[in-house]
C-alpha cells in the first residue's frame, strides 16, 4: 500500500492507496499522541510514503520522525516544481510556493483542462487561477477564516466575542455581530470577485478545498467540492516519479 500524506499549518490529511484504490483514508493532528488515527493498523503494509508540507522544518522534522517509527520506508517528501505535464507555475522562484498549492493546483489540471481556479480554505486561504493552457495566472494568500478570528480575539483588547458561522451579512448592531457578520460579509466579497475573475480570465471551474471549503460554499462560492485536491495531486507526482 502507498501512503500519502498531506502536512498543512493545522491538520495532517493522508490517504492509503491500494492498487490505484482508497482503502483508508483520516485526519489528525501532529501534536496529539497518534497522528494518524485508524492508520496504525495498516503499518506494515506500507511500501511507499509520499508527503506534501507547508509546516515548519521541525514540525517536518517530526512527522518524519513519527513515520520512521510507523513504517520501515522512508517517506519521500515532494514540493512545488516549474512545470508538470503541462502545468507551469507562474513562480520564477518556484521554490518558494506552497507545496499543497501546487499539489492541489495539479490535482485540479488533470481533471479540468479547460481553465479553473483552486481555492484552498485552510489554515490560510489562499486562490490560484490556471488557464486552459495550464498557465498558473498566479493567486492570492489571505488569512484562513479562523486565523482572522483568532487575531481579533487576540490583537484587539476589546473585542470579545463567541464565533457563530452565520451566513447574515447585514451591518452588526453587537461586537459579536459585528466580527461574524463581518466575516461572512469579508467572505462574500472575496466570492463575488473570484466570480468576476474568472470570468474576466475566462476559466470554467472553481475548485475548492480545505477544512473551511464547505463553510465558503455555504456563504455562496459555487464550485465543485473537492477535499482531496492536494492528495488527489500528490499521488499523480509520486506516481510519475515511480514511473
Ligand atoms: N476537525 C477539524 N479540526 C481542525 N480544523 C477544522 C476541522 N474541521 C474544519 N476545520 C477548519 O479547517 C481549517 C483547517 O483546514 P485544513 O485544510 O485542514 O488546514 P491546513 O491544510 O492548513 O492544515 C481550520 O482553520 C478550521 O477552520
Ligand atoms: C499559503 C500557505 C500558508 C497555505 O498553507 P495551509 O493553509 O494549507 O496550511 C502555504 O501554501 C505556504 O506556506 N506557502 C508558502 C508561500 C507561497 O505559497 O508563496
Ligand atoms: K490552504
Amino acid at each position: 500500500m502507498k501512503l500519502y500524506v498531506d502536512a498543512g499549518n493545522t491538520r495532517l490529511k493522508w490517504c492509503l492507496d491500494q492498487a490505484g484504490e482508497t482503502v483508508a483514508s483520516g485526519a489528525g493532528v501532529l501534536d496529539e499522541e497518534n497522528p494518524f488515527p485508524g492508520l496504525t493498523r495498516y503499518a506494515s503494509d506500507i511500501r511507499s510514503i509520499a508527503v506534501s508540507t507547508v509546516a515548519s522544518e521541525e514540525k517536518r522534522g517530526r512527522l518524519l520522525d513519527y513515520l520512521s517509527r510507523l513504517s520501515a520506508v522512508a517517506a519521500c517528501c515532494y514540493w512545488a516544481e516549474p512545470e508538470r505535464g503541462g502545468l507551469r507555475n507562474a513562480y520564477s522562484d518556484y521554490k518558494r510556493m506552497g507545496a499543497d498549492r501546487w499539489h492541489a493546483m495539479y490535482g485540479a489540471w488533470l481533471d479540468h483542462k479547460q481553465g479553473f481556479a483552486v481555492v484552498d480554505a485552510g489554515s490560510a486561504v489562499t486562490v490560484d487561477y490556471v488557464d486552459p493552457h495550464g498557465r498558473h495566472l498566479g493567486g492570492y494568500i489571505l488569512p484562513g477564516l479562523q486565523m482572522m478570528l483568532r487575531s481579533l480575539k487576540t490583537d484587539a483588547a476589546r473585542i470579545g466575542f463567541d464565533p457563530e458561522q452565520v451566513l447574515a451579512t447585514a451591518p452588526g448592531k453587537s461586537t459579536g455581530e459585528c466580527v461574524n457578520h463581518g466575516l461572512a460579509w469579508l467572505s462574500d466579497a472575496m466570492i463575488a470577485r473570484i466570480g468576476r475573475d474568472t470570468s474576466e480570465f475566462g476559466l470554467t471551474d472553481v475548485l475548492v478545498t480545505g477544512g473551511d471549503a464547505p463553510r465558503l460554499i455555504d456563504l455562496g462560492l459555487s464550485g465543485i467540492h473537492r477535499p482531496d485536491l492536494v492528495l488527489a495531486g500528490l499521488r499523480a507526482v509520486a506516481g510519475e516519479e515511480a514511473s
